[in-house]
């Protein structure tokens, strides 16, 4: 579904912060993408976001050369792929429910159609008796998981997650984590950016590793 041949990245003049990564996403895979603090996991989750282009090599997603994709077509792919953001990037006139919804509105889907299960997701990530609260008002944690549930919902192809379970306790953390492995499930292909090990250690799935630029890979 994604791959990376040679890939290399650097920000305007600065030293390549990424280094000859070449790697698949399969369809319908689950894998971490772990490494020290500053060791570019954010930054390869924005090239898998196609928010970033790579300075060097060549990137394919969903069997498109990113560097021949106008980028009119972008927003296009990009809802086939959830995100959840660090700072979550909610926005702040929407509520919890509205927020959560957006991407099905966006896809000019009735509300009639989603109502249920953005309230059933809603629920199960706690925050069920918050639905109709700004985002300004929510704890770290919760903010949290409105983004997550704003990626899930729509059960896209590929969801990214940067440091998810970051803001959460661990009993939450495995709960969002088995949120994730239910998605896996029904075919969307996972990868979690984390530093946590206690997650990791919660599944058999690949892991990535990034030190200093350069990519292992973990079966
Ligand atoms: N927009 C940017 N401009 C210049 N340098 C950047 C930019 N974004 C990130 N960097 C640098 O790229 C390197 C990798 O950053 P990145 O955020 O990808 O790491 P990370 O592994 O996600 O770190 P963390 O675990 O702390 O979130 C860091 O040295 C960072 O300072």
């Amino acid at each position: 579904m994604i791959h990376f041949e040679n890939v290399g990245l650097r920000y305007g003049m600065g030293p390549e912060i990424l280094k000859d990564l070449t790697f698949d996403i399969p369809k319908k895979s689950f894998q971490f993408l772990t490494g020290p603090s500053g060791a570019g996991k954010t930054t390869l989750l924005r090239l898998l976001f196609m928010s970033l282009k790579p300075t060097r090599g060549l990137i394919s997603v969903f069997g498109r050369e990113m560097s021949t994709i106008p980028r009119t077509e972008l927003p296009m792919l990009r809802r086939r792929v959830g995100i959840v953001f660090q700072d979550f990037r909610l926005l702040d006139h929407l509520t919890t429910y509205e927020n959560v919804a957006l991407p099905l509105r966006v896809r000019g889907k009735e509300e009639s159609t989603y109502r249920s299960d953005v309230l059933e997701l809603l629920k199960w990530v706690g925050l069920g008796d918050r639905i109709n609260v700004l985002p300004p008002v929510l704890s770290g944690g919760e903010k949290q998981r409105v983004a997550i549930a704003r990626a899930l919902i729509d059960q896209p192809e590929l969801l990214l997650a940067d440091e998810p379970t970051g803001n959460v306790d661990p009993p939450m953390a495995k709960r969002i984590l088995k949120l994730f492995m239910e998605l896996n499930r029904f075919g969307t292909a996972v990868v979690i950016a984390t530093h946590d090990l206690t997650l990791m250690d919660q599944v058999q799935a690949r892991r990535m590793i990034l030190t200093s630029g350069r990519l292992d890979l973990y079966e």
